[in-house]
């Protein structure tokens, strides 16, 4: 189902991405609004994608609006507390990207009974590549989730999970994921250089592997390490390098995810003192 109101809270990375994302898709710019602290902001947004800056918070929503909650995990209470009003509509559904934030808290914060879908996407919703995970409460309706499926497919794919605790682990992964591509390339680039390639050629040649191998790897019926044993000759150089990736890649993938999952648990837990 198309969304005829969409609000969007907090005006950053993400807000942008996906209101360029539901333009391109064709929704109107008079049926999207976005309300943060700094009119520089909104205003911002709202003349590039022809959208309505909404300086202050509203009292009443149209039926059937989507509210998009976008800014940061720590400032979720002030903003429902804010907002509730507006919300109580029962029509009004909540999709809410904060990491950590589970739907039980934002249930018991806004209306036990409220429509709310948490999604985890990642920046390259940018260009129209992102990976979402999204979960429905058992309040959501059908119509709902298809509305919720439809506005983060406008930024890429997405994944239904039925069990909201894995929402760490895709936070630590996807979420975050896009942040470790980016060290490995910067460390491929440095690496190259020290082997004496100038700069401009390491980073065009780091990124076209990385972007290749991925195409690659997508389009093919073949498991990662089927693939890498292609590339690997017995006593060759992939040998040789890969015995070095070896003897680190795993356990540091492993501490990496584990340390992101813990944050974002730790992000969602009002008790803890989150900077
Ligand atoms: N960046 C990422 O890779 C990902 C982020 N997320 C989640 O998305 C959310 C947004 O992240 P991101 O876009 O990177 O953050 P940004 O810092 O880019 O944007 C946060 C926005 O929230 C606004 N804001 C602050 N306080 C309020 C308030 N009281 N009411 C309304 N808006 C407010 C800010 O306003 P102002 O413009 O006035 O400063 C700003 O526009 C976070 O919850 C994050 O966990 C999820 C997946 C990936
Ligand atoms: O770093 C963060 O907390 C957010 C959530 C996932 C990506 N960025």
């Amino acid at each position: 189902m198309i969304p005829q109101n969409i609000v969007f809270i907090g005006a950053g990375n993400m807000a942008r991405a996906l209101i360029a994302g539901l333009r391109r898709q064709g929704i109107a710019g008079e049926q999207i609004q976005v309300h943060a602290p700094s009119s520089a902001h909104r205003d911002a947004l709202a003349e590039e994608f022809g959208i309505r800056s909404l300086a202050a918070t509203a009292q009443s929503l149209p039926a059937n609006s989507v509210v998009i909650y976008a800014a940061k995990p720590k400032q979720i209470s002030a903003v429902l507390a804010l907002w509730r009003q507006a919300f109580a509509d029962a029509g009004v559904l909540f999709l809410s990207v904060a990491a950590g934030i589970d739907s039980a808290r934002i249930a018991a914060e806004l209306n036990p009974g409220s429509a709310i879908v948490r999604g985890m996407p990642n920046t390259p919703a940018q260009v129209g590549a992102g990976a979402t995970a999204l979960y429905a409460r058992d309040s959501v309706s059908a119509a709902q989730r298809q509305t919720a499926g439809f506005i983060m497919s406008a930024v890429g794919e997405i994944y239904w999970l039925s069990d909201e605790s894995l929402m760490d682990a895709v936070t630590a992964l996807s979420g975050s994921g896009p942040a470790y591509v980016l060290l490995f390339l910067e460390a491929l680039e440095d690496a190259a250089v020290l082997q004496g390639l100038d700069r401009a050629t390491a980073r065009a040649l780091a990124l076209q592997t990385v972007l290749g191998t991925a195409q690659m790897a997508a389009a093919s019926t073949l498991s990662p390490t089927a693939l890498r044993h292609q590339v690997t000759s017995p006593g060759g150089t992939t040998a040789a390098g890969l015995a070095v990736w070896e003897e680190h890649l795993r356990p540091l993938a492993q501490r990496a995810l584990a340390a992101a999952a813990e944050r974002s648990r730790a992000l969602g837990s009002p008790e803890k003192d989150i900077p």
